[in-house]
């Protein structure tokens, strides 16, 4: 009789199920600078005792939120498995390396999902091996490359992660014919805009908004009062800044972009330091950016109004035909696809993954995938 073939599974079923919790977890926290993750650690008996996530960059990465947790709560956990959805980083960023919290935790195993791409965090694997902690890789990898797509391209093409922002009406409108627009927006969508501005790296408007606008473009309360963070505020377009301009300020952090190119005003954000820009508008940026396929979030604060005339969000994408439309999805990270600010719709949606279509799609297939419609 043949000898049993016995091979180890890779990973126990606590877990497969502790990778699924950690990717759930990693939804809550923002898209930007940092890639989504999260964090479970997982006793030797496969009981869940600590989850953590990132909340963005500057603040605790998932594995050191879930370290500080079980901490807190006063549980321990030497021997235990620390699962992970991206390689634990080694390096002194903002906040401390996450191998370090690992190893002084006492945790003895890593499972983790990809490894992490992004230079100066990479190389955790082999820390942890050095200490002795046995490291395991390429659970729900696919889910994981996944959650963060956009992110990971932004990172290859050395490029900011890019929100785009429209504050626009019913109608689809984001100024009046006079140019007003201010303010289409509710004051709990004003405020959400301004937690973003203070958690990026750089505003960028076009040449034209600042004509009409005057715009300042830092980041304020309620109460007007400056965020102890502020992004560089960027102008991309060939004309000057007025010389009286209120975005230039007296900080240093205005910066002129004389150009039209998208992607090279994205570079030179980049080659600065600029890791997650928000694009504001007007409607030609905001078209030129989308044409470009350089958006990988899309925020639109949808306001129960009707202007019926004015400023279209959108100045053409290049579309003349259905089935050349842009594509999005719903996005549940950051407080999910759909949010209610005030009177206000906050939308959020990621670009669809690109799916090569049929240019000729058979009658049968449409009636397919359309239910019989
Ligand atoms: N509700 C909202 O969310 C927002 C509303 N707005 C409103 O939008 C309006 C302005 O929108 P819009 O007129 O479209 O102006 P934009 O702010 O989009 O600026 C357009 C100018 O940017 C320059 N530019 C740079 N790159 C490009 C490109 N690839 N394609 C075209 N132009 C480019 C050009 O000027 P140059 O000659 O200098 O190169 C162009 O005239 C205002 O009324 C403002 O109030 C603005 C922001 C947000
Ligand atoms: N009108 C409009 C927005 N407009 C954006 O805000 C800019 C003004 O910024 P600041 O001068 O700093 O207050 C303006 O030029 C445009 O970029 N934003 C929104 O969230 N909702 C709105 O209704």
């Amino acid at each position: 009789m043949a000898a049993e073939l016995r091979v180890a599974a890779p990973f126990t079923p606590a877990e497969v199920q502790a990778m699924e919790h950690a990717l759930e977890a990693a939804l809550q926290g923002p898209r930007g600078a940092n890639p989504l993750v999260g964090a479970v650690v997982v006793s030797p008996d496969g009981r869940e005792l600590a989850t953590g996530y990132h909340r963005g960059a500057g603040t605790a990465h998932a594995e050191a939120d879930a370290v500080a947790r079980a901490r807190e709560a006063g549980v321990d956990l030497a021997g235990c498995t620390m699962v992970v959805t991206l390689e634990p980083c080694n390096h002194v960023g903002r906040t401390g390396p996450c191998t370090e919290a690992i190893i002084a935790a006492g945790i003895t195993d890593v499972v983790y999902a990809v490894d992490d791409p992004h230079d100066p965090a990479a190389g955790g694997a082999a820390t942890l091996r050095n200490a002795g902690i046995s490291v395991r890789s390429g659970l729900a990898a696919a889910e994981s490359l996944e959650l963060n797509r956009r992110w990971f391209e932004a990172v290859a093409e050395k490029r900011p992660f890019t929100t785009l922002h429209i504050a626009q009406t019913l109608d689809g409108r984001i100024a009046a014919e006079d140019g007003t627009s201010q303010w289409i927006s509710s004051p709990e969508s004003l405020a959400d805009n301004h937690g973003i501005r203070s958690r990026i790296d750089a505003i960028l408007v076009g040449t034209q908004t600042v004509a009409v606008d005057n715009p300042r473009l830092n980041a304020r309360d309620a109460s007007g009062n400056p965020a102890a963070r502020q992004p560089v505020r960027a102008v991309m377009g060939l004309r000057d800044i007025p010389e009286h301009a209120a975005i230039l300020g007296d900080d240093g952090l205005a910066v002129h972009l004389p150009t039209r190119d998208p992607r090279e005003a994205l570079t030179t954000l980049y080659a600065s330091g600029t890791r997650h820009v928000m694009v504001e508008g007007g409607s030609r940026i905001l078209s030129a950016f989308l044409t470009a396929g350089l958006v990988d979030e899309l925020i639109v604060y949808l306001a129960p109004t009707l202007l019926g005339s004015g400023t279209p969000s959108l100045d053409g994408l290049g579309v003349s035909t259905l089935p050349d439309a842009q594509h999005w999805e719903w996005d549940a990270s950051d407080g999910g696809p759909v949010r209610t600010l005030g009177r206000d719709l906050r939308l959020h949606l990621k670009p669809q993954r690109h799916v090569a279509l049929d240019p000729q799609p058979s009658r049968e297939a449409a009636r397919q995938a359309q239910g019989g419609y």
